[in-house]
């Protein structure tokens, strides 16, 4: 009853607010009402009622976005049938009305929703006092007193433009009613003013946090809109995500799945449990510190996180865990209204950063929270404006920086609670986009599911939006409609081009692979999918199609001899993997290793004693072509990398078994006694150190000097030094020339190596070229040849990052997973986007 009647007060009040406005001479003010001219209001009177009805209807048919109101839902169920009957009435009443005139570009709307928007803008209730009566009904009336402040009641007053930024759309909202004073009630339950008046169109706007629509509107464009008609722009509050992994889901469509299942809790955070257990205990403990680093690879929740803190800081909950998400400052934050939280970001001017981080304009019983985004591209004026607020150390006031990697200034680095955020694990995503599809009601099979999560790299919001973009399609989601999507070649015809590789059909597999290759797919890609699908094959969990006719799949049910060879090819093309990251050569490289994998004895490398290889060696790629260049094998010139085809010098295979028993000392003798120089001999003796000899498939020695004077003099002979090397190893090898500092030597050779990989999106990786330590982030297909080729093998470059670099990185599940003990030396240790061949033989136990 006490809503009902609070229902009733809130229609009364549309109407006091409307007619507050007869008393207004605020021309602008008029000007933006003016659908609502005062002669047509006593008119439409019954339209307003009509309009409001509707719109609670609306609300109550939208579980979601009325969660609470379980009672209002029976009592008001007659009012929504009676409202759909008086929607009609309401149509045709408006098309009897003069169109008026609108001015929006690229807004798709369903056409009822339309003129139902168009309606209120006619009979000139204001979008925004709709949706904070909505969001009244639904939980608290957290705009209500805007309305029924019968002096300044406006609460029209908000311009919305749409900023889209790296797959992230912010909503801009600034103040722009002429006369709007409108009040949010605090937490507190005082009555807060938005800070400025008739100005207020300077006032510097912020992104707000809720979500947004997918059509972009310019901000000039949006500047011009009619407040009343502002229907897009203020279309926000009802995309308000009133929804979240823990929540139920919103009748809009038009939100993306990312905006949808923004999280709103802690709770809702997948993966990231230390980050948000001790954000968490931060609040209940109020131990609240002035600046925050969210960093780590993007779409892994830093965003998220941020607000959820943000939220939890200034919840009124008087029980943990916060943020409760009912109190009215969380809901006015679901709202987008919290003018305590303010986020920034690079797109926006330095001017409007000094403006919002110099004002002092702090109230005491609140914390301000401003959120950075995006750190890692604030330009150095930015830098300046971020310094000189934190060093003023305001109460109450939070920063929360987000950054993709630690590469931001010292100074800022070293006053940080630093969090880092790593990559989602596969089964996370995969749990998550269950959670989506299903409530989405979407179909889609697990095992398409799994593929996207796989495709992810770590990121959810990758996952969602992948997810998303299939669900437009309209049809049952699997796996082919999936790899179609991304670009995978089918199972089908990985598993045609692997049988013709192991029935060894060299010229159909190379033929099949050239024209796969033809449709685009990255040789790496290819052979990451091939690894999978052989993978598949082992596990059992490959279902071969009846159709298909071939050779060595011919049944379904493989013996165990087959199932070996299918063993050998994997960890053939694991071998061929690290290649091909490095050759700039990729196509040929794959070709070779493709011919490798027919289960041909003579392909075995002997060994120098002339005795067969022992069952447990996989002869590598270079012992392979050795032995097909040595064999003559012409049919296999195709695959043959243009080096060695032409390599007339090519060392008997007893030398390269021989060579490659030998340790370091005797090769680093042996190479010394190959330099011709004698002062380059003795400069050698003096100061180089052979740090390691990596055979296989990337043969690559690294020699290092303790000054950068003699790294800088030994480059100047690399080809000497280099062609020392390959006469002692007879192959080709790639030669590092380090410099290390005493301390890095002393830690080598107590076996401290540390392997960092390089690979794909926003893992950043370090050089340890030239000893100068710089952080990339890399594009998401991996690494360029260029990149690898021109940084060299991956660094260590200890020496300059700082100690929170190194505990913030030793935290991180992301970094503990690639700092290995060297296996044998010095390794090149390359990551890739699904995880390497080798990770994957070794999670597959294979
Ligand atoms: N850990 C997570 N838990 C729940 N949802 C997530 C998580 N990470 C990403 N998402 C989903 O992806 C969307 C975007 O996430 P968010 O912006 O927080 O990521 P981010 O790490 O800040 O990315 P970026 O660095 O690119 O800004 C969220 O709205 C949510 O739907
Ligand atoms: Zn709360």
């Amino acid at each position: 009853m006490a809503r009902t009647s609070q229902r009733n007060k809130t229609s009364t009040t549309k109407e006091n607010h409307i007619e507050s406005h007869g008393h207004l001479t605020n021309s602008i003010h008029m000007h933006r009402h003016t659908p609502m001219a005062m002669g047509v209001l006593s008119d439409h009177k019954s339209l307003i009622r009509d309009l409001i009805a509707l719109q609670r209807s609306t609300s109550l048919q939208d579980p979601s976005s009325n969660p609470r109101s379980v009672t209002e839902l029976d009592v008001s169920s007659k009012n929504s049938r009676r409202s759909t009957h008086q929607l009609k009435t309401l149509l045709q009443q408006l098309e009897e009305m003069p169109k008026r005139k609108q001015r929006y570009k690229g807004a798709k709307r369903d056409r009822r929703t339309l003129n139902v928007r168009r309606s209120r803008a006619r009979v000139g209730i204001s979008e925004k006092t709709h949706k904070s009566q909505i969001a009244g009904e639904g939980k608290q009336q957290v705009e209500l007193d805007a309305s029924q402040d019968t002096k300044n009641v406006c609460g029209i007053p908000w311009n919305w433009s749409r900023i889209h930024h790296r797959g992230k759309s912010f909503i801009e909202k600034s103040l722009s009613c002429g006369l709007a004073d409108a009040r949010v009630r605090d937490a507190d339950g005082n009555s807060q003013h938005f800070q400025g008046n008739g100005s207020n169109l300077d006032r510097p706007s912020f992104h707000m946090n809720t979500a947004t629509e997918s059509e972009t509107l310019s901000e000039s464009e949006s500047e011009s809109l009619p407040l009343l008609a502002e229907e897009s722009g203020n279309d926000s509050y009802s995309d308000i995500p009133s929804d979240s992994r823990s929540g139920k889901s919103n009748c809009r469509q038009s939100r993306s799945l990312t905006q949808k299942y923004m999280p709103k809790t802690f709770k809702d955070i997948v993966g990231q449990s230390l980050v948000t257990q001790a954000l968490a205990n931060a609040v209940a403990r109020k131990k609240i510190g002035l600046v925050y680093l969210f960093y780590g690879p993007h779409g892994t929740g830093k965003t998220s996180c941020a607000r959820v803190f943000s939220k939890a800081l200034n919840c009124q909950s008087a029980e943990q865990p916060k943020p409760c998400d009912m109190c009215n400052s969380c809901i006015s934050h679901n709202l987008g209204k919290n003018q305590y939280i303010i986020e920034l970001h690079p797109v926006d001017n330095s001017t409007k950063f000094e403006k919002v981080l110099e004002s002092n304009n702090y109230s005491s019983n609140k914390y301000h929270v401003l959120i950075i985004d995006e750190c890692n591209n604030l330009s150095p004026v930015m830098w300046g404006t971020i310094t000189r607020a934190i060093d003023k150390e305001p109460n109450n006031v939070v920063f929360i920086l987000i950054s993709a990697s630690l590469d931001l200034p010292h100074m800022v680095i070293s006053r940080c609670q630093k969090f880092f955020f790593p990559k989602l694990k596969e089964l996370e995503i995969l749990n998550a986009l269950q959670w989506v599809s299903s409530s989405e009601g979407l179909e889609v099979d697990r095992d398409a599911l799994k593929l996207i999560a796989s495709r992810s790299d770590g990121s959810l919001r990758d996952a969602e939006m992948t997810l998303e973009q299939l669900s437009l399609l309209g049809q049952r989601i699997s796996v082919s409609v999936v790899q179609e999507l991304v670009g995978m070649i089918s199972d089908d015809k990985l598993v045609d081009l692997l049988d013709l590789a192991l029935s060894a059909d060299t010229i159909n597999t190379v033929k099949n692979l050239r024209q796969l290759i033809e449709t685009g797919v990255e040789p790496l890609a290819l052979m990451s999918q091939l690894a999978t699908v052989i993978t598949d094959i082992l596990a059992g969990s490959y279902a071969f199609s009846s159709e298909r006719r071939r050779k060595f799949f011919k049944r379904p049910n493989l013996s165990k001899e087959d199932m070996e060879k299918l063993r050998q090819a994997l960890r053939i093309l694991s071998e061929a993997e690290k290649q091909l990251r490095v050759t700039a050569d990729k196509v040929t490289w794959l070709t070779a290793a493709l011919l490798q994998l027919a289960p041909d004895q003579n392909y075995l490398l002997p060994t120098s004693s002339g005795a067969t290889p022992s069952n447990n060696h996989t002869p590598t790629i270079r012992e392979n072509l050795h032995e097909r260049v040595m064999q003559g094998n012409s049919d296999h010139d195709d695959a043959l990398p243009s080096r060695r085809k032409n390599d007339e010098n090519a060392p008997s295979t007893s030398n390269y078994g021989a060579r490659s028993r030998l340790d370091n000392s005797q090769i680093w003798q042996e190479v010394l006694y190959n330099i011709q120089s004698d002062s380059l001999k003795r400069f050698l003796i003096q100061e180089a150190k052979l740090n390691s000899v990596t055979l296989g498939e990337a043969p690559t020695v690294q020699l290092t000097f303790s000054s950068n004077a003699n790294k800088s003099k030994a480059e100047k002979f690399r080809g000497q030094i280099l062609n020392a090397f390959e006469a002692t190893l007879s192959c080709g090898v790639i030669l590092e020339i380090r410099y290390e500092t005493k301390k890095e030597i002393e830690n080598l050779e107590n076996g401290m190596t540390l392997r960092r990989s390089l690979t794909s999106q926003n893992r950043h990786f370090y050089s340890g070229h030239e000893n100068e330590h710089f952080v990339r982030a890399i594009g998401p297909h991996i690494l360029t040849e260029g990149e690898v080729i021109q940084t060299g093998p991956v660094g260590l470059g200890m020496g300059k990052r700082n100690k929170s670099f190194w505990i913030g990185e030793a935290s991180s599940s992301d970094y503990k997973q690639h700092l290995a003990p060297p296996s044998e030396g010095w390794e090149m240790g390359f990551g890739k986007k699904d995880g390497s061949i080798a990770e994957k033989l070794e999670r597959e136990n294979l």
